[in-house]
């Protein structure tokens, strides 16, 4: 379980995350969504521990993430960005070797002999025939799937995501989250995922946290929180919302403004 407690961020004098509250249970996918800068990469860089916090607490398994070294944070946590591959000189057996840096000592040595995690993982992607293949020989569909795979032989408990998907044409954003989901299933992984993609956000979240301008405007289920009183507004758009016919999400229709710009 995560659990963030009364955060506050600041960059200089600008407050840039204030009284953010919630926790999340093991298992289940927390999408964070909002405008253009109201904050949700920062939370998520919070939460990873790349950025201090200037006051207030995370806690991962009920300890303040401030007392994890590095390395026991990365034992714990993946981070997946939009751009988290390496040069694109490396193969991708290299890449997905890459993944067992947190479980390495000093000397390179890992507490496992990881092959058969990382062949295991490559078949389940569909990377098996591409292992050797170098990064730059791939499409930005295998390779986001390449990145998504030096995140699972990492075996996390927690896995936050960054726009995973802004790059992937919609096939590859429905494969992407469809792996991400079964691995959230079978492994009982918990996640966090910023989604500029509402609809996408509304079918694979179990919650949506709404950031807006700093704050935290509501948390709960897509259902409770698409709702068009509130898109408009955070999001300063008025948008259509219908139920998805087959599984019932709630899906937005955008409208583009008759008069045009005012
Ligand atoms: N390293 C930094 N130094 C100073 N200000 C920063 C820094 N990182 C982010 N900010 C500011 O914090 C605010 C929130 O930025 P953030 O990137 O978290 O928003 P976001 O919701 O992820 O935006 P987007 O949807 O556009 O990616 C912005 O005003 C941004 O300029």
């Amino acid at each position: 379980m995560i659990r963030v407690e009364q955060i506050r961020k600041h960059y200089d004098d600008q407050i840039v995350l204030q009284e953010i509250d919630f926790q999340v249970e093991h298992g289940l996918c927390l999408g964070i969504i909002g405008p253009n800068g109201s904050g949700k990469s920062t939370l998520l860089h919070l939460i990873s521990g790349v950025e201090p916090i200037t006051s207030g607490d995370i806690f991962i398994r009920n300890e303040p993430i401030r007392q994890y070294t590095r390395k026991e944070l990365s034992q714990q946590l993946a981070v997946l960005q939009q751009e988290g591959l390496p040069p694109l000189g490396y193969t991708v057996r290299e890449v997905l070797e890459m993944g067992r840096f947190p479980f390495q000592n000093w000397m390179g040595k890992d507490r496992m002999d990881a092959s058969e995690l990382i062949e295991g993982i490559a078949e389940q992607l569909h990377l098996s025939t591409l292992l050797d293949r170098k990064l730059d020989e791939l499409s930005g569909g295998q390779r986001q799937r390449v990145a998504l795979g030096k995140v699972m032989v990492q075996q996390p408990e927690i896995l936050l995501l960054d726009e995973p998907t802004t790059y992937l044409d919609i096939r590859y954003q429905l494969q992407f989250m469809d792996y991400v989901r079964k691995w959230q299933r079978e492994c009982g992984l918990t996640i966090i995922a910023v989604l500029h993609d509402l609809n996408l956000a509304a079918q694979y979240c179990d919650q949506l946290l709404v950031l807006h301008e700093g704050k935290q405007v509501a948390i709960g289920t897509p259902n409770d929180i698409i709702e068009q009183e509130r898109v408009t507004q955070v999001f300063g758009t008025e948008p259509i919302i219908i139920k998805h016919p087959v599984n019932g999400a709630p899906q937005i229709l955008l409208q583009p403004q008759e008069q045009g710009i005012e």
